[in-house]
């Protein structure tokens, strides 16, 4: 038997394998939205560009109350205003975000004043510095805000925006094709006859998909023959960039997605150490990239999880990692895999995991009802507080 390849390495190899983006397109800031960034962006300003008051209150310069603790107001800078040089011994009325004026090194909230009129009384100690807010305090001219590879989010938007841009260079979006395999499917809505089940594995990776910021090109299901997968292969390959397909990768006489694949394009099948998610196959087929998911539903989720999602985002330019572990202890015993890490579906609660009774790869509603999944390295027995990593399912 050959020895199955640790899940990491096989991220590694995928990802090698796989061409970088690169067509891209300029959209304006109101597209840009869960866009990848083809390009870094630098900062040609600084942010603020000069130095405004973080209060409502009166600009000084702090030595002048060193010697009297009250100041006529000279001017009054709103926000949007261009401020004069502070006069000498006087203050300025000033509002939160205005400019401070030249001479003026503090900001006095006015909570902290007494008014009569135009004359101002300074209640407490002033400090140079006080309540202004620097030129360049959140950026500086020049510093790199944002790197290429990053799927802008709502907070990026804003940045960009804030140095003042109004469009950015992105990849073109990803087409991701995605084939089903299996006689034994059928379409949700029709009646299920003998032999039947429904078809969950098309709707969940093209959902899975477009979650991770993909669209979907075309969809096909192909009968367990070669002639109908070749020929769904073949419309996929025409209008995708890669394609996932579910199903048909395993040893079977009735698993015809590999061999379509020996005889259009070149096969890396792999027996990966994971459970569920053993074969994977890594090809290429008719000239596009495929990665061919195992059809047992919870297989194909996590292979998408751990694998398809890596590798559509290197195909579509974003720089991606697996999601962050957390440490979790586990309220449960379990004897470990001898060969496989195991991806169990787990309820989290206060840091503590529990099993899903359904551990079945052929059961998808264990991982809807779950948290995540506990990684258990082969080898490696669960007892009561031992502890391993978890991976929340919002963090794919
Ligand atoms: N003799 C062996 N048999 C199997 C092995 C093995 O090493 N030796 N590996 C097992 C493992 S592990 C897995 S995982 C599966 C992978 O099988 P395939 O990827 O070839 O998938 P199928 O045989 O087509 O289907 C497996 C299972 O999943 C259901 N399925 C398939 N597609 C869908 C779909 N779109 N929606 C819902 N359910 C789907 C299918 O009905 C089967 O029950 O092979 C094991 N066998
Ligand atoms: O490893 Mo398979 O993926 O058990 O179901």
């Amino acid at each position: 038997m050959t020895a199955l390849m640790p899940f990491k390495d096989a991220i590694q190899h995928i990802k090698n394998a796989l061409p970088l983006a690169t067509l891209t397109e300029r959209v304006s800031l109101d597209h840009a939205l869960g866009r990848i960034l083809s390009q870094d962006i630098v900062s040609h300003i600084d942010v603020p560009p000069a130095a405004n008051s973080a209060m409502d209150g009166f600009a000084v310069r702090s030595r002048d109350l060193q010697d009297t603790a009250t100041l006529s107001v000279s001017q009054r800078i709103a926000a949007g205003n261009a401020p004069t040089p502070l006069t000498p011994s006087t203050c300025a009325r000033i509002f939160t975000g205005a400019e401070i004026p030249a001479g003026a090194d503090a900001v006095v909230m006015q909570e902290n004043t007494k008014q009569q009129n135009d004359q101002i009384t300074f209640l407490q100690a002033v400090k140079p510095n006080d309540n202004i807010r620097p030129a360049g305090q959140d950026i500086a001219k020049g510093a790199q805000v944002l790197a290429a590879g990053k799927r802008l989010s709502a907070i990026d938007i804003g940045v960009l925006a804030s140095i003042g841009l109004t469009c950015v260079d992105v990849f073109t979006p990803l087409k991701v094709g995605v084939l089903t395999t299996g006689d034994e499917l059928q379409q949700p809505g029709q009646p299920l006859t003998a032999g039947q089940i429904y078809n969950s594995n098309g709707p969940l990776i093209e959902s899975l998909v477009i979650s991770a910021g993909h669209q979907v090109s075309l969809r096909r299901h192909a009968m367990d023959s070669v002639e109908a997968t070749q020929t769904a292969l073949k419309e996929l390959s025409d209008c995708s960039d890669i394609i996932i397909s579910s199903g048909g990768v395993s040893v079977g006489e009735e698993d015809h997605v590999k061999a379509t694949i020996e005889q259009n394009g070149q096969l890396h099948l792999w027996k990966i150490a994971i459970k569920p998610g053993k074969p994977l196959v890594f090809a290429k087929v008719f000239d596009t990239p495929l990665l061919g998911l195992p059809g047992n539903p919870s297989s194909t989720l996590v292979t998408f999880h751990l694998f398809a999602r890596l590798a559509l985002a290197k195909a579509a330019g974003e720089s991606l990692n697996l999601p962050k572990a957390l440490r979790v202890k586990c309220d449960f015993s379990r004897k470990g895999n001898k060969s496989r890490d195991e991806f169990l579906r787990v309820h989290v609660n206060n840091g503590v995991a529990t099993p899903h009774v359904q551990q079945s790869s052929g059961a998808l509603l264990a991982a809807s009802q779950t948290d995540g999944y506990l990684h258990v390295p082969a080898e490696h027995n669960i007892s009561p507080n031992s502890e391993f990593d978890f991976y929340p399912f919002n963090s794919f």
